[in-house]
């Protein structure tokens, strides 16, 4: 799919900004701070009517303004749309050809996009809640039934904390409706942890040829789905419900102590493994990148195998954090493929050499000097 222009009112530093672009790699040059992450960061809101930099989407909105308007038109295959959002004190509006939709879950998806900016380097080393945040924007995005049960979780988890609580100070005595929640919490994690299982072993497959590209056949990737329950990969919802609930039920007593729910999607973690060690503990820092790199790529392929259509790729200022040949495997495998967006101080060395026609735009203070 194509993002074909964008128009921005109000956005971050932007007053009112229309932009067309290329199908092929567009590139944001800019010193710092004057609106590049900005600029790919309104592509990422438009796809997913959420920033990846904040969780308050009033700092979205343009310092002193009311409101803030993105809009863009999406071109795939056979069809092409307009999708409009606005932001304001009142929330969020999001409209799929001119038709406000009532579920946020409805807009995501119309259009899909990959972020890779230098913290997804740490995907690997980071804490277990960065690849909980990267499982379930990927999979949220390829699925409207993963996003559903996701916000369904959540909505149930934060109400069973708060009753753990009220049971821990004995404000609340009733154990029945703790089970209530018990039971609603399982059926929901179930979901979500067996479609992480499967989208997972979907994305190994991808990852794994990627990464033996890149290693020149020496290292072989695999993926682990770490969860205290056990979720075999061909694991029904109902018998990973039952698990769940089990251990919910067996842990009551230890979860009122701590006022908190111990067991769960929100828990689980994801392992990366190259030739069955660890990568975490054992891989060096070049290993842990390439693996990164990998899974960014697999996410590509699984995305278009998932949609049938490429997503946007959203690089930001991610080349200069990677070595010439690191740099050479990420833009040999999306060129004449994926749209792609990138920013950078200044396009060099090996990327210069291999973008072919790159569409240059410059940034300076929220404004576009120039379109090359
Ligand atoms: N809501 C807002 N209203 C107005 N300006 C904002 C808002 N949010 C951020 N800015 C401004 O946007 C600028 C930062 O832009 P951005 O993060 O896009 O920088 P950049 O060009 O990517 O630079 P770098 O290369 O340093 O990452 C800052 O000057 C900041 O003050």
């Amino acid at each position: 799919m194509i993002l074909t222009d964008l128009h921005l009112r109000n956005f971050r530093n932007y007053d009112d900004l229309e932009v067309a672009f290329s199908p092929g790699i567009n590139v944001m040059i800019g010193e710092n701070a004057q609106g590049k992450t900005n600029l790919l960061e309104s592509i990422y809101v438009l796809a997913l009517t959420k920033s990846h930099r904040t969780a308050n989407d009033k700092e979205l909105i343009k310092w002193q303004a009311n409101e803030a308007f993105l809009s863009g038109h999406v071109k795939k295959e056979n069809d092409k749309f307009p999708l409009e959002l606005i932001f304001s004190s009142k929330g969020k509006k999001a409209k799929v050809n001119h038709l406000e939709q009532a579920k946020l879950s409805q807009y995501v998806g119309q259009l899909n996009v990959i972020l890779f900016a230098p913290e997804d380097l740490s995907l690997v080393k980071g804490a277990p809640a960065m690849r909980r945040r990267f499982m379930d924007m990927e999979f949220g995005q390829m699925s409207n039934k993963y996003l559903y049960n996701s916000g369904q979780y959540r909505t149930i988890l934060k109400q069973r904390n708060q009753y753990l609580k009220q049971l821990q100070q004995r404000k609340q005595k009733d154990r029945v409706f703790l089970q209530v929640l018990s039971d609603q919490l399982a059926a929901y994690g179930a979901e979500i942890m067996v479609a992480r299982v499967t989208f997972l072993k979907q994305l190994e497959t991808w990852a794994q040829v990627i990464h033996e590209e890149i290693s020149q056949g020496k290292e072989q990737l695999t993926f682990q789905y770490a969860s205290q329950i056990e979720v075999a990969e061909n694991a029904t919802v109902e018998s990973v419900y039952d698990l769940l609930l089990a251990e919910l039920t067996k842990n009551e007593e230890r979860e009122i102590e701590q006022g908190s729910t111990m067991y769960g999607p929100q828990r689980d973690d994801l392992k990366f493994m190259v030739n069955g060690n660890n990568v975490q503990t054992y891989g060096s820092q070049g290993q842990q990148r390439t693996t990164a790199l990998s899974v960014k790529l697999a996410e590509i392929d699984l995305m278009k195998e998932q949609t049938g259509e490429y997503p946007l790729l959203l690089l930001d200022d991610v080349l200069s954090e990677l070595d010439d040949e690191r740099q050479t495997h990420l833009l040999t495998a999306i060129q004449d493929k994926v749209q792609t967006f990138l920013t950078t101080t200044s396009l060099s060395g090996i990327a210069r050499q291999l973008i072919k026609e790159p569409k240059i735009f410059e940034i300076e203070h929220g404004v576009l000097l120039n379109e090359d």
